[in-house]
């Protein structure tokens, strides 16, 4: 397990090298979920590519720190875990909460980004009126009180079969993150709106969906794609939220194809 203190905060991530010169892919996670989430893509991928995953504050092995958090605060991490690990130029890859702390970077240190990866994830996710009672529901019930209602946006209903033990597993991910960090993300992803800069961008960029993600769904994910110039929208079947977990196959094939036949690979940049 590899940590580093990052604006004070302890993150835990994890390495995996790649061959040299290749672009990095760094992955961030989405809302009640840790870096595991990314195992049966990472697993296809490495070898062919530098791997750089972590625990966005809150989550997982990284500790809480001050809470509320902004989006910004989260890519000032992920901007300091880069910087001390001597990655620049990367494939930058988000899920939900995940694509709008990557679009954030992008914004903000754009010598860090070379690609984007959004997948299920928006310029603008939800509504303050929905965060808002969201985060009175994890303050007031926990976790375990909106477990049923995240889990049916997650994951289709063949995923949710009781005999899946993965099923299970993944409550388990939710349930043991901390409300805290979970509500303060919660805050962090009402304030945000990145529409007016989805025109600004100008690295290749990818948006993906599963077909029945109901926390983001496909229109909302075209919509955002829309706005980015030039980007490509695909739609994984027969998968919900989190189609690294549902179609992690098919979601590899879909950023191999993107990263081969829209990334420049010839200059990528040294890295740690
Ligand atoms: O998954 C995220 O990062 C935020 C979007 C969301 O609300 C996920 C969920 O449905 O719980």
């Amino acid at each position: 397990m590899q940590f580093a203190r990052i604006n004070d905060v302890a993150i835990h991530y994890q390495v995996i090298g790649g061959p040299a010169g290749k672009p990095v892919i760094v992955f961030i996670n989405s809302l009640g979920t840790d870096f595991r989430i990314w195992r049966d893509v990472i697993v296809r991928l490495a070898g062919d590519f530098p791997i750089l995953v972590y625990d966005k504050r809150g989550h997982g092995l990284s500790d809480i720190g001050t809470t509320p958090y902004t989006i910004e605060d989260h890519s000032s991490d992920l901007a300091g875990l880069m910087g001390m690990l001597n990655v620049s130029g990367a494939i930058v890859c988000g899920l939900s909460v995940g694509g709008l702390i990557a679009q954030s970077l992008c914004h903000k240190r754009p010598d860090l980004v070379k690609a984007l990866i959004l997948a299920d994830t928006a310029s603008r996710i939800g509504t303050a009126d929905m965060w808002n009672a969201r985060i009175t529901s994890v303050e007031t019930g926990g976790i375990e009180s909106i477990l049923d209602a995240v889990m049916e946006r997650w994951f289709t209903p063949a995923f949710r079969s009781p005999e899946n033990v993965a099923f299970r597993g993944y409550c388990n991910m939710l349930l043991r993150q901390p409300a805290e960090g979970y509500a303060a993300t919660c805050a962090a992803i009402r304030d945000a709106n990145y529409t007016q800069e989805a025109a600004r961008i100008s690295v290749p960029t990818l948006c993906l969906v599963g077909d029945q993600d109901g926390s983001t769904p496909p229109e909302l994910v075209k919509a955002t794609a829309e706005r980015i110039p030039g980007a490509r929208f695909e739609i994984i079947a027969d998968a919900g939220h989190i189609p690294c977990v549902e179609q992690p196959e098919a979601m590899t094939e879909v950023i191999k194809v993107f990263i081969g036949t829209a990334i420049d690979q010839s200059e990528g940049p040294p890295h740690g």
